[in-house]
């Protein structure tokens, strides 16, 4: 097995004194990692972290084997992001918005736009505005910018936020067709549980700020006490406030 992502102690206190703290976990190759925690958890502030969009206070991010902060551009040339919803230029066409996110890679075939456009199920919808293109579609526009470069691992955060059942249903058929066939392994967070259940791997649940429980998916719903991942949260966080009340 290969660690494509590890995070080693990562802490960041705002001066608010919230934020994270003492952040350990291991994404590895082929895993959809799903990182789950009510609002205000900081999943934001940790994918922020990794990708460079923030500081941490403390600790180690390493990409690949390596401390991304030795060489960040090489090691961020293997990752696609997505934080927070996916800005395009609503008066530009699907198709142009990628020719301009693909200016960022020289070396990129032009026919890659299409490919992705059509991996992402907007081959059809490619000439019109994204002016036009439901939430949903702009979501997946997003995704289609993310793999534009082949990335090896994607971040994505709350990609279904804002998105209606149909919305949601398709980001997470595409999620798994992008982690099973173009072999793209997944870090993403979300506060929908059912949906972590549905998708993930693996999750990590973060809570006010701590990464308290980490575990298999399958091992949950269907080991020697198989229950859902809802009962499985709420049990943690049962346990948690107990470990506070006791300290
Ligand atoms: N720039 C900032 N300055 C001060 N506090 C911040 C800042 N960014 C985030 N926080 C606080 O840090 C905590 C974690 O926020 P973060 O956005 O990472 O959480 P999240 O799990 O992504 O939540 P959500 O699902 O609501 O986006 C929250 O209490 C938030 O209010």
């Amino acid at each position: 097995m290969e660690a494509v992502l590890e995070l080693n102690g990562l802490t960041k206190i705002y001066a608010n004194r919230r934020g994270v703290e003492n952040i350990t976990l291991q994404v590895q190759r082929g895993d959809i990692y799903g990182f789950f925690g009510p609002n205000g958890a900081g999943k934001t502030t940790v994918m922020k972290i990794i990708t460079g969009l923030c500081r941490a206070d403390r600790g180690q991010v390493r990409l690949f084997g390596q401390d991304a902060a030795a060489d960040f551009v090489k090691a961020m040339s293997r990752v696609g992001v997505l934080i927070e919803t996916a800005d395009a230029y609503d008066y530009m066409s699907g198709y142009k918005n990628l020719e301009l996110a693909a200016r960022f890679y020289p070396q990129l075939p032009r026919k890659r736009i299409d490919e992705v456009l059509e991996l992402v199920g907007l081959a059809a919808f490619k000439h019109e505005k994204v002016s036009q293109y439901s939430l949903g579609m702009k979501q997946r526009l997003g995704v289609a910018a993310a793999i534009l470069s082949e990335p090896e691992l994607l971040i994505l955060d709350e990609p279904t936020n804002g998105l209606d059942i149909e919305g949601m249903v398709e980001m997470r058929e595409l999620i798994a067709r992008l982690a099973r066939e173009q072999h793209i392994t997944f870090f993403l967070s979300s506060h929908l549980i059912t949906e972590m259940e549905q998708l993930c791997s693996r999750i990590g649940i973060l809570y006010n700020g701590r990464l308290i429980r980490e575990d298999f998916v399958a091992d949950i719903v269907r080991g020697a006490n198989p229950t859902t991942l809802e009962n499985y949260f709420m049990e943690q966080v049962r346990e948690e406030r107990r470990a506070e009340v006791h300290a």
